[in-house]
């Protein structure tokens, strides 16, 4: 069972749905007992993005109701299954759709999948969302290769990891500048211009951003003088935990919307915008990570 709810003595925080190394690993047992593949690949979809799934070989999928604390997710375009399958030869499991912090659930809840990943073997994880664009060079549809992250909720100690630290997980203060593989980096960029896609590739700094409200053309124009490209409201969380376990991270964001830096423009962001731009991109995408994933 999760530690107990309620106030942390230790940790000073509420620490309702934290799970313990053993609670893990109980869960990930649980999961590997329903199926053959044995991943060594782990990838999140975000919104709009889990069609990768239908290019699986072999597919066993379970959904997240279905395994014990995992968050269900309650946003369209967020399926909510687990599917493990071969992508390319190589064996992986798929997250088609994630949690985020806005539905309700904690941090350390939507974090829980990436270390059950982490105790299934995943060594590699890519994680995918859909942002919106703050660098005014990007248009809308691009491909950004993350480089490094801003996490705003983090300086309100919204970060997974604040609580007590098991080691067996990674150190106390894990180091956060390198959390996006540059081996990954370069070679997602390599396959990217093979692949015809160098116009509409680009690398930049992405920032998590607690939602569910889109920004304020302020924000916007503050995250702008911060040196962030894009924005969006996941990803942070999930990839500090895999930097914490020692996982290779690869971040790619689909820049699904340009954000509003005008006081007096009449555009405004929506989630149908963000759902039409993954479905455009969907096959590059695809074909993106399906490529780079065959090289590794
Ligand atoms: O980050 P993903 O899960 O791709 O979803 C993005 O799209 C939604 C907004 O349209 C938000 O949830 C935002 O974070
Ligand atoms: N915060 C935020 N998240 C997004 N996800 C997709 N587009 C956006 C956006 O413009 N802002």
């Amino acid at each position: 069972m999760p530690m107990e709810n309620g106030y942390n003595e230790v940790s000073g925080v509420v620490n309702g749905s934290k799970y313990s190394y053993e609670d893990v690993q109980r869960i990930a047992q649980s999961v590997l007992d329903r199926v053959k593949c044995r991943p060594h690949i782990g990838i999140i979809c975000g919104s709009g993005l889990g069609g990768l799934a239908e290019v699986l070989g072999d597919k066993e999928i379970i959904q997240y109701e279905d395994i014990e604390g995992f968050p269900v997710s309650t946003v369209p375009g967020h399926a909510g299954r687990l599917v493990f399958g071969s992508l390319q030869g190589k064996q992986v499991v798929l997250m088609q759709g994630r949690a985020h912090l806005y539905e309700g659930y904690d941090v350390h809840k939507i974090i829980l999948p990436v270390r059950v990943m982490k105790l299934m073997e995943v060594r590699i994880l890519f994680v995918t969302n859909a942002a919106g664009g703050i660098n005014q060079d990007f248009n809308v549809g691009d491909i950004m290769i993350i480089k490094d992250h801003f996490n705003m909720p983090g300086f309100a100690a919204v970060n997974p990891l604040v609580g007590p630290n098991d080691d067996r997980f990674g150190p106390r203060f894990p180091p956060a500048s390198q959390c996006y593989s540059y081996r990954l980096r370069k070679l997602i960029q390599e396959t990217g211009e093979k692949l015809g896609m160098k116009d509409f590739i680009q690398n930049g700094v992405y920032c998590f951003l607690g939602g569910p409200s889109f920004e304020t053309v302020t924000e916007c124009r503050f995250l702008k003088v911060a040196g962030v490209d894009a924005t969006g409201m996941s990803t942070v969380p999930e990839v500090l935990v895999a930097n914490h376990c020692g996982m290779e991270v690869c971040g790619i964001s689909l820049i699904t919307n340009k954000c509003v830096m005008d006081y007096d423009s009449k555009q405004v962001a929506n989630h149908e915008e963000v759902l039409e731009t993954g479905e455009k991109r969907a096959k590059d995408m695809q074909q993106l990570i399906s490529t780079v994933v065959a090289d590794l």
